[in-house]
């Protein structure tokens, strides 16, 4: 009687240990399961999606851009997943009929709504942010900028997204968000290494954005730009040339070869053998061109390429002024610009020109060469040699080369040593070089002021943690429940 009672006894307390394990490990399972869950919330929620419309003077690109729903503030997890080319022309080409502007958006967004998944649509951020083209609209014609800005507006709030608003940006912030962009896709803002300047040549407006000296601040505010990224300071000279994009600076250069209104122009950086009517208006009505269409009763010119790269040379270095600089030193047009600081990464037309012309990746003497050679070659045979490219661009290619090259050793200073600093580029790691990655960044806190603090354990560690501890509880578990009855079966045997 004894020992039957201390059996029960003992399976008493045996019951009671299991039910306190069971307990003790469902209430740990439980809490790693909510810690594993806290600490990655967004277990089933794979990427975020971010839209932002780059209304370009010369065309509008819709930017579709995505991230892991985990990482929004790790650098260089931001990627560019599609790019989509609105139909046509900028939207500032729409002040005739302002209301059509956003319109004109309407098959791009509709990719955008059938790539990005519909649960994430009410909360992906929408941006647009328009150039050069824009700001000369603005210039000439307040309110029709204004209509023009309230077309696409409409367009954009009724779309599914989060809209954020649709503005024209400064030139500063576009040269300064092209050099976020440029430097957080190639990792450099995490590291705290050094970082690559940026230079963007787009059709109505180029910028240059490097990192200088401090000192450069107290000599022209207006072209500094500070940053706390991911906990490191940095210290930008940035300037943005409105008028000197590639299509405005061939509108300066032929209203100086129309002056004299002669019917004819022969124009150096055009090929031998080439010859359009082309009318004054398409030349004297930007706002760029200050100086009248010349006094004649004409409403056309024809403009007859001669193909002289020497003699291009001129007339590009003539749409510079490089008198009158109230700075210690200075680029163009009386622009403070502090010594370059390389390396510098050249995207948009720079890279559309340079790549063409097979000149990316040849000295600043060489590139002449080639260019000058490229400029005498018949435009029947320059036509001949690209029939799928673009008349428009190739019969300008000679003309923008020309600028380019000007542009960065005339204008900004690049020499024959420091020519090979620059890298012509279009895409890094997949995304388009670009003011637009960096804007969204900016607007959408994604790029911390100090570096985050790093988990104590990544996702993958989280879930292999929780794994193996689940495995061993259950083991412990198993262990416990085989060895209760130990000794009852021995008890039993007793019995007997
Ligand atoms: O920055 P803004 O000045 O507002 O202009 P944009 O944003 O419209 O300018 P892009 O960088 O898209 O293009 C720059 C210029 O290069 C031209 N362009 C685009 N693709 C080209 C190509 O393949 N070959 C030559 N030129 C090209 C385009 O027409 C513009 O004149
Ligand atoms: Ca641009």
């Amino acid at each position: 009687m004894a020992e039957q009672r201390e059996i029960k006894e003992n399976n008493a307390w045996h019951k009671a240990v299991i039910l306190f394990i069971t307990v003790l490990v469902i209430t740990a399972i439980v809490a790693l399961v909510t810690t594993a869950v806290l600490q990655n919330q967004p277990l089933l929620q794979k990427y975020k999606y971010g839209i932002v419309l780059d209304a370009g003077s010369s065309h509008t690109a819709v930017y579709i851009y995505e991230w892991p729903a985990e990482k929004e503030n790790d650098t260089g997890r931001v990627q560019q997943t599609h790019a989509c080319k609105v139909k046509g022309a900028g939207i500032s080409s729409y002040s005739v009929f302002p209301g059509q502007a956003g319109a004109s958006l309407k098959s791009c967004m509709k990719e955008a709504e059938s790539l990005i998944p519909l649960r994430r649509h009410h909360e992906t951020p929408l941006y647009l942010g328009a150039t050069a083209g824009m700001r000369l609209l603005r210039m000439e014609n307040q309110s029709l900028s204004d209509l023009v800005l309230g077309s696409v507006e409409e367009a954009l709030r009724s779309s599914p997204f989060s809209y954020q608003g649709a503005r024209i940006i400064t030139g500063q912030e576009e040269g300064a968000f092209g050099w976020v962009t440029v430097n957080y896709l190639s990792d450099r803002l995490k590291q705290g290494s050094g970082t690559t300047g940026a230079l963007d040549l787009g059709g109505a407006s180029t910028q240059i954005s490097f990192v200088a000296n401090q000192d450069g601040a107290e000599e022209s505010a207006e072209n500094a730009v500070t940053f706390r990224l991911y906990g490191n300071d940095y210290f930008l000279y940035t300037h943005s040339f409105l008028c000197y994009g590639k299509d405005q600076v061939l509108k300066l250069a032929l209203s100086q070869q129309t002056q004299s209104g002669d019917s004819s122009v022969l124009d150096p950086c055009f090929h031998p053998g080439y010859s359009v009517d082309r009318d004054y208006s398409s030349v004297y009505s930007s706002p760029c061109v200050m100086t009248g269409k010349p006094l004649v009763s004409r409403d056309s010119f024809t403009h007859i390429g001669t193909g002289n790269a020497s003699q291009c040379q001129e007339v590009v270095r003539r749409i510079f002024n490089f008198s009158g600089c109230s700075f210690s030193r200075c680029s163009f047009n009386g622009v403070y610009q502090p010594p370059l600081q390389g390396p510098f990464g050249a995207f948009s037309a720079f890279y559309f020109v340079m790549n063409f012309l097979n000149l990316t990746s040849d000295s600043l003497e060489r590139s002449r060469e080639k260019l000058a050679l490229y400029c005498s070659t018949p435009w029947t045979q320059i036509k001949q040699q690209h029939p799928d490219v673009k008349e428009k661009y190739l019969a300008e290619y000679c003309f923008s080369g020309s600028y380019i090259l000007s542009l960065l050793t005339d204008g900004y200073n690049f020499t024959s040593d420091t020519w090979t600093h620059i890298t012509f580029i279009k895409k890094i790691s997949g995304s388009d070089a670009g003011w637009t990655l960096g804007y969204m960044l900016n607007l959408t806190n994604m790029i911390p002021a100090e570096a985050p603090e790093t988990p104590p354990l990544p996702h993958a560690g989280y879930i292999t943690l929780l794994f193996f501890i689940s495995l061993l509880l259950f083991f412990f578990l198993l262990f416990l429940s085989l060895r209760s009855r130990w000794p009852r079966c021995n008890s039993q045997t007793q019995i007997i």
